[in-house]
């Protein structure tokens, strides 16, 4: 494990006054808990004026932070795989992200899930929150998954999508963790083990226009935010996001928009936003959609006219009838052109494919077989543009290209950015999509738009 040396790296002394020390090093340290959901906060980051870069994986090696492709960096985040995995591994590897980002001299830290609250009754959201708390001796922190930019929303502590309330929507049949509950505490009361540590506060939609006179109720640990508007969350971040009782926020993107325009207002942050990163190459583009998110089933849907494409059906790699020397096979026969590798399919076929094969297995023959297939368009040269639909899937994909980080370059969609990689078989430009975000026809915009 990679040991930071912090004055090399930073070349400052731990004395130095806290103003200064923000001025010159990262503010905000965040950990996701998956890929898209790294780079749809990095994404808003960006938007609010912050340099930003993505590390993916837990860090183990060293690189000049302070001056990242000769840029100062404002804020790190952390992209782990973490948001289905056993709860003990997304503890520890939450930990050590934190240990590193504080060793990184982040002042500020933000636990990033999704904006539909993905997880399950064992965690791993309320389980990562209170490691992360009481390793920063917080006593409170906030809940605020909403994104209204992306139809999400919370009202009186209930997570809506687009206008319904979360369990009526469709992430009720997701595959991996269907969300049965809207209601922000009771779905955080049911992952919080320690009967201690359950109690949740609420700051409801009434309360946003008078925060200055907000004071956490001494036991409120979590206290959820209302927020119906993109206004709610600047309101939000102004008064929490350089709070000394908070040093750690949790949600999902829509916060991240403003936390930059607060910190400016703190005067931590003196200087203009480094230009966004040049990120477009000349390149065919490979889509690859491992997610059967409603949005992206109507994406896979439109651009199966528009492009040549192959369907990865769990059932037949399972059987041999498929495997990942026929799919490099016809990789390789489309090299030239722009193509889609897609496994999407509807929620009564993919409970289906579970009931046959084991809700993991099947997930991770497919994780497995489109970052197989990734790794393999990439090596052999033929794609340098890529595009991935679904954050487990993306997790799965940038590991396989042994990507490690990225820079951050301007936004396809609302939490959909593109993002530069050097690789050992070169640079490549990335966008990872959430499953359910983007319109109809994202997939043809963000290949005609990657390219140069
Ligand atoms: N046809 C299918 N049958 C069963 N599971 C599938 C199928 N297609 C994809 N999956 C699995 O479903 C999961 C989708 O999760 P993810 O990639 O995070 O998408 P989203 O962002 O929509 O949640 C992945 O683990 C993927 O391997
Ligand atoms: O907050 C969000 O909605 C996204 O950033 C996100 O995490 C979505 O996850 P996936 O749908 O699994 O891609």
């Amino acid at each position: 494990m990679y040991t930071l040396n912090i004055e090399n790296v930073f070349g400052l002394h731990m004395s130095e006054d806290v103003q200064d020390i923000q001025k010159t090093n990262p503010i905000l340290g965040c950990i996701a808990d998956d890929f898209t959901g790294a780079s749809d906060m990095a994404s808003f980051l960006r938007k609010g004026g912050l340099n930003t870069i993505q590390i993916n994986g837990v860090p183990d090696d060293d690189f000049a932070l302070r001056k990242y492709s000769g840029m100062q960096v404002d804020a790190i985040v952390i992209a782990l795989k973490t948001r289905t995995c056993e709860p003990s591994i997304a503890i520890s590897e939450s930990l050590q992200s934190l240990s590193w980002l504080q060793r990184a001299r982040c002042s500020r830290f933000y636990f990033k899930y999704c904006s539909t609250f993905d997880s399950t009754e064992r965690g791993n959201i309320g389980p990562v929150i209170d490691a992360l708390m009481d390793k920063l001796a917080a006593k409170h922190t906030i809940v605020c998954p909403a994104l209204p930019v992306n139809g999400r929303t919370v009202y009186m502590g209930q997570l809506f999508v687009h206008g319904t309330l979360l369990h009526q929507s469709p992430m009720a049949t997701h595959p991996l963790n269907p969300m049965k509950d809207s209601d922000l505490a009771s779905l955080l009361d049911a992952q919080v083990a320690d009967i201690n540590k359950k109690a949740c506060g609420h700051i409801g939609y009434p309360d946003l226009s008078k925060l200055e006179t907000y004071v956490p109720q001494q036991n409120d640990r979590y206290i959820v935010t209302d927020a119906l508007e993109t206004g709610h969350l600047q309101s939000l971040a102004k008064y929490f996001a350089c709070h000394p009782n908070f040093p750690l926020l949790t949600g999902g993107s829509g916060l991240a928009e403003f936390l930059g325009e607060a910190y400016r207002e703190a005067g931590w942050l003196g200087k203009t936003p480094s230009p966004l990163a040049e990120t477009r190459l000349s390149s065919p583009t490979l889509v690859i959609a491992g997610s059967c998110s409603q949005a992206t089933q109507g994406q896979v849907e439109h651009s199966k006219s528009k492009l040549p494409s192959l369907y990865i059906n769990p059932n037949n790699l399972a059987s041999g009838r498929q495997s990942a020397q026929s799919i490099a096979e016809w990789i390789q026969q489309h090299a030239a052109q722009s193509v889609l590798l897609y496994s999407t399919e509807s929620a009564a076929k993919v409970s289906a494919n579970q009931d046959k094969l084991g809700l993991e297995n099947a997930a991770s023959i497919i994780e497995k077989t489109l970052a197989d297939a990734a790794a393999f368009a990439t090596n052999a040269g033929y794609y340098k543009n890529i595009v991935v639909a679904g954050g487990e899937t993306s997790g799965a994909v940038v590991s396989a290209l042994g990507i490690k980080h990225f820079v951050i370059g301007q936004s396809v969609a609302p939490g959909v950015p593109l993002m530069r990689a050097e690789t050992s078989s070169g640079a490549l430009q990335l966008a990872l999509k959430s499953g359910n975000f983007g319109d109809y026809d994202f997939f043809s915009t963000t290949i005609e738009t990657m390219t140069l």
